[in-house]
């Protein structure tokens, strides 16, 4: 057994030695792209740059490793390079052992300093006043719709969407002991209670639920008081050191949410692009129709429309839309263009490239 081993693992000792050389040359070069950077005063990080690397590497890769696995090396690799570029700071909805700092690592990688923030609101803020270079907010669950703060926000904000990261929602039932001997209140945010109450009710029905800041928040609760239990991230629940009652109690197993990364930067196409937009429309028979018709003259597609009542009394709604494009592509300018001209409301949340997952 050891003499076969022996030389396998030289094998791999002398491939890490390559890889280890091979690492630090691309460090080199990503130094001098910094310094380049620098004299020009450009933005170090390049999400258009970042997706079409690990679109690249998954398109060449020739196995046995996955897809999904390489890319996920190549993250941490661009990270770290990054990095000594310039550590980039990216607030998010804190504490720490939220989806969102999930959806941080899942876009940065995990040389990033993460800045976490009360509230949805707090991070536009500190992302406006330039304390963070981007923020991290969620935009919409896949089974308890948009996130409403997060769209209301957006309308007014001067930053843009500069990507976009889907995350897989699991959520677990957890408490300081690992059972609910003695557990009277089960403690979540209230996004998370609605997305598990089938299994509440069916499990705990007589048990009282409360609506907190957050999961993460809820698990700190738990590590602290034996009567509480927290639905949260298994994540959240190692760093408050909970035992797990029972995993993956969402209604639905596919639950995922979507976060938009926004920031100051206007990131350039990346060959699959998609673009945000809000608009509204007077209110009159077929304006909805006709507000849209651009879109479909220039052969632009639509993946996402979403309303939002408008509380301002002008208009009756605002409309959030994604289409497939870049505004620097010539259908999406040109379908924009004659859009703009229809609309009461328009404006341009951002370009940015189609997540991976
Ligand atoms: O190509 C660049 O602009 C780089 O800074 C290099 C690099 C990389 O490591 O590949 C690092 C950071 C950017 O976000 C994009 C790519």
């Amino acid at each position: 057994m050891t003499d076969k081993l022996k030389p396998l693992r030289e094998q791999i000792d002398s491939i890490d030695a390559q890889i280890l050389d091979l690492l630090n040359r691309r460090a080199k070069v990503a130094q001098e792209v910094g310094h380049v950077k620098a004299e020009t005063m450009a933005p170090v990080f390049r999400p258009e740059r970042e997706a079409q690397v690990l679109r690249g590497v998954a398109e060449r890769n020739p196995g046995p490793m996955g897809d999904h696995e390489v890319q996920t090396i190549f993250r941490e690799i661009m990270s770290a390079c990054r990095s000594l570029e310039k550590r980039v700071t990216v607030a998010y909805l804190g504490p720490a052992g939220t989806f969102s700092e999930q959806a941080v690592y899942q876009q940065f990688g995990s040389a990033v300093e993460g800045l976490p923030c009360a509230s949805i609101d707090e991070v536009f803020r500190a992302t406006e006043a330039g304390t963070a270079d981007f923020g991290v907010v969620p935009v919409e669950n896949s089974s308890e719709g948009a996130i409403n703060r997060t769209l209301d926000l957006m309308l007014q904000t001067s930053l843009l969407i500069s990507g976009e990261v889907s995350i897989a929602v699991h959520h677990s039932l957890m408490s300081k002991t690992g059972n609910m001997d003695g557990v009277t209140v089960i403690c979540a945010h209230s996004q998370a209670l609605a997305q598990c109450q089938v299994w509440l009710n069916l499990n705990y029905p007589n048990i009282e639920r409360r609506a907190v800041a957050s999961n993460a928040e809820a698990a700190r609760m738990a590590s602290k008081d034996a009567s509480i239990a927290a639905i949260a991230s298994e994540m959240a629940g190692e760093q408050y050191q909970l035992g797990v009652v029972k995993a993956h109690i969402q209604d639905d197993p596919h639950n995922r949410t979507r976060f938009a990364i926004v920031g100051h930067l206007q990131t350039n196409p990346s060959g699959q692009d998609q673009t945000s937009l809000v608009l509204a429309v007077p209110n009159k028979a077929g304006a909805v129709y006709q507000l849209l018709a651009p879109l479909a003259k220039h052969g632009v597609s639509m993946t996402r429309f979403e309303s939002r009542p408008a509380r301002i009394g002008t208009w009756e709604y605002y409309f959030y839309v994604d289409i497939e494009g870049h505004v620097h592509d010539a259908a999406v300018a040109r379908a924009l263009a004659e859009l703009q001209d229809n609309a009461a409301f328009f404006k341009v949340l951002g370009s940015y490239p189609l997540s991976l997952t």
